[in-house]
């Protein structure tokens, strides 16, 4: 196999990763098969999901897709037993798709509103629910749930977003130690700033809006979804084995980096 980064660390196990169709769920589905193990990345859309497993085959690994909805639980759990009964197990899920814009909370709709949790918090559990009922017959598993800092800090403009993801991380804590004693293992990744499509569209669609996001990252840049993807597949691996029920915060110090002396003024 023609690697494109890692080793061999994920060979003979299979993931499954929603939102595998872009973003950071297309880099996290590359860096798991880039690692030797078998893939498949779930989406409403077919296109993108085929162009993932596109490059991942022509980069010499191995991957499938199904397209379904997070928010329809009887295809949920239909697509998670297809994905694990074709691999013979299902290791590890990364419940990374998300929906979101950028409202004021007195214009969201009670539709709006619906559609943000019933991706985020509903369709995180359907996924996790159904890929659980595998992984606790196994007596082992990882889920990685992908979040925000804005779950513990709130956000103006994104309300239902980050109610939605603080919910994802209490429902992460409690299967934590619900699970821990079945080999279950879940954490939280929360990515700062990303250049992503989709999140380039419903967060920073102006210049000036993106200028504004860039000048709150103390670290000066967006981040990758390369970049994210790497501490993805370390929570995932066995290397984060004694980790369960944590977050972990790749922002570039964004949310730390509230005080008011966050430039040169400290040195003045
Ligand atoms: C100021 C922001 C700066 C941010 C700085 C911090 C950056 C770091 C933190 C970022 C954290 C999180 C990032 C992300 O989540 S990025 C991911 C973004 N990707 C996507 O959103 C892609 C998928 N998106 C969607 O599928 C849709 O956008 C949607 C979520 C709306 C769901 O699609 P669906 O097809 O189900 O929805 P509908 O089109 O039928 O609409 C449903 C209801 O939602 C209302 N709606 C839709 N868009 C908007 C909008 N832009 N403004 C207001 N309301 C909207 C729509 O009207 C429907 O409601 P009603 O039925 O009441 O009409
Ligand atoms: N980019 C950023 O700055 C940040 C992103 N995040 C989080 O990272 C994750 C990925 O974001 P990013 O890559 O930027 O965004 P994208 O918009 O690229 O990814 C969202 C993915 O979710 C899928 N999706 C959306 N709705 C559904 C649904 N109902 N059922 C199944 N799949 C769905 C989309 O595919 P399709 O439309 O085909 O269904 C798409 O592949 C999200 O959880 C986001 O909240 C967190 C912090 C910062």
């Amino acid at each position: 196999m023609n690697k494109e980064v890692g080793s061999d660390e994920f060979t003979g196990r299979t993931a499954l990763v929603t939102g595998g169709g872009t973003g950071i769920g297309r880099a996290t589905a590359r860096r798991w098969a880039a690692g030797g193990g078998h893939v498949t990345v779930l989406g409403r859309r077919e296109e993108p999901l085929r162009a993932t497993v596109e490059l991942i085959e022509a980069a010499g690994g191995s991957a499938d897709a199904v397209a379904c909805d997070v928010r329809d639980p009887a295809a949920v759990e239909t697509a998670v037993d297809r994905a694990a009964e074709r691999a013979g197990r299902l290791d590890v899920l990364v419940n990374n798709a998300a929906g979101n814009f950028v409202a004021a909370g007195e214009d969201i709709s009670p539709g709006g509103w619906k559609a943000v949790i019933d991706i985020v918090l509903n369709g995180t559990f359907h996924c996790t629910r159904a890929a659980a009922r595998h992984m606790l017959d196994q007596g082992s598993g990882s889920v990685l749930n992908v979040i925000a800092s804005y779950a513990w800090h709130g956000h103006p403009g994104t309300a239902h977003s980050a109610a939605a993801k603080a919910g994802v991380l209490a429902m992460t804590r409690s299967l934590a130690v619900e699970w821990a004693p079945r080999g279950v293992r879940l954490n939280c990744l929360a990515p700062g700033p990303t250049e992503t499509e989709g999140a380039s569209a419903a967060l920073w669609p102006t210049e000036a809006a993106r200028a504004r996001v860039l000048a709150s990252v103390p670290a000066g840049r967006f981040t990758t979804p390369e970049e994210v993807a790497e501490s993805a597949a370390f929570l995932i691996s066995d290397r984060a084995a004694y980790i369960t029920g944590e977050v972990l915060t790749v922002d570039g110090g964004q949310w730390l980096g509230k005080s008011v002396y966050t430039d040169e003024r400290v040195r003045t």
